[in-house]
């Protein structure tokens, strides 16, 4: 049977990176991107901007929205502290697969959970099920229609606190509009433009960072 291009891409990660070594990882799909098939993976040039974002805060507790093949998350997990953790919510159960063992391949498990299912349904049972307190960054790269809905039920599960950074990919490019009126009019944000490209290409996209001002 053919496989799928999130097969393929973890494929490209066990040959050609370091078992243990996340840059690796992230190299390697970078590599495989750009010369062999393009995934939505946040890429290097946006990934540049996450990397100086989460080195920036420094968070202790990370939430992502959207974990494809794990690309962003190893990205992130490999730049926090040591008792840090990241969250991952992943919809599709196939991409959950591959984004465990390219996980696993970086050697973060311990740093990061993977949680299959709508998000939707998951935030409002973030407290309960994970101890979870607040988050001090969210990094939205799941579905666009989804990034408005999800932050205000973020701040209505009392999940954001005061200086909180929410930092969304794709805000140009699919595009995330109505999230974007949201953060950069709304009195409890105070919203930054990240202007790069969609990932490997020429097209512009960005990320847009807003700190929760509580
Ligand atoms: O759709 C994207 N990303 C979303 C994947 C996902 N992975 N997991 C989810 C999830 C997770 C929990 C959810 N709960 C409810 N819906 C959920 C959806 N969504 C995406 C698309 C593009 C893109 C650009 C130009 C094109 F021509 C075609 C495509 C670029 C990107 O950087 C993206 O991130
Ligand atoms: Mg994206």
């Amino acid at each position: 049977t053919q496989s799928t291009r999130p097969q393929r891409l973890l494929h490209a990660v066990q040959k050609n990176a370091t078992r243990g070594d996340p840059r690796s990882v992230v190299k390697a799909i970078d590599n495989f991107c750009r010369q062999k098939e393009w995934a939505m993976n946040v890429g290097d040039e946006k990934g540049c901007i996450l990397d100086s974002v989460v080195s920036e805060v420094n968070p202790v507790t990370v939430l992502e929205l959207g974990t494809y093949c794990g690309y962003s998350t190893v990205r992130i997990a490999s730049l926090l502290p040591p008792r840090a953790k990241i969250i991952t919510l992943e919809f599709n159960p196939d991409y959950a697969k591959i984004a465990r063992q390219v996980i696993a391949w970086a050697g973060l498990e311990d740093k990061i959970q993977v949680v299959e299912g709508p998000s939707g349904e998951w935030i409002p049972k973030m407290k309960e099920q994970f101890g979870v307190k607040t988050f001090d960054l969210v990094f939205l790269d799941h579905w666009k229609d989804r990034y408005l809905p999800d932050t205000k039920l973020l701040e209505d599960c009392g999940l954001l606190r005061k200086g909180t950074i929410l930092l969304a990919d794709n805000v140009i490019c699919p595009g995330t509009p109505d999230y974007l009126e949201y953060v950069r009019n709304s009195p409890r944000y105070k919203s930054q433009y990240f202007k790069s490209h969609l990932e490997y290409t020429k097209a512009e996209d960005g990320l847009e960072k807003s700190v929760f001002l509580g």
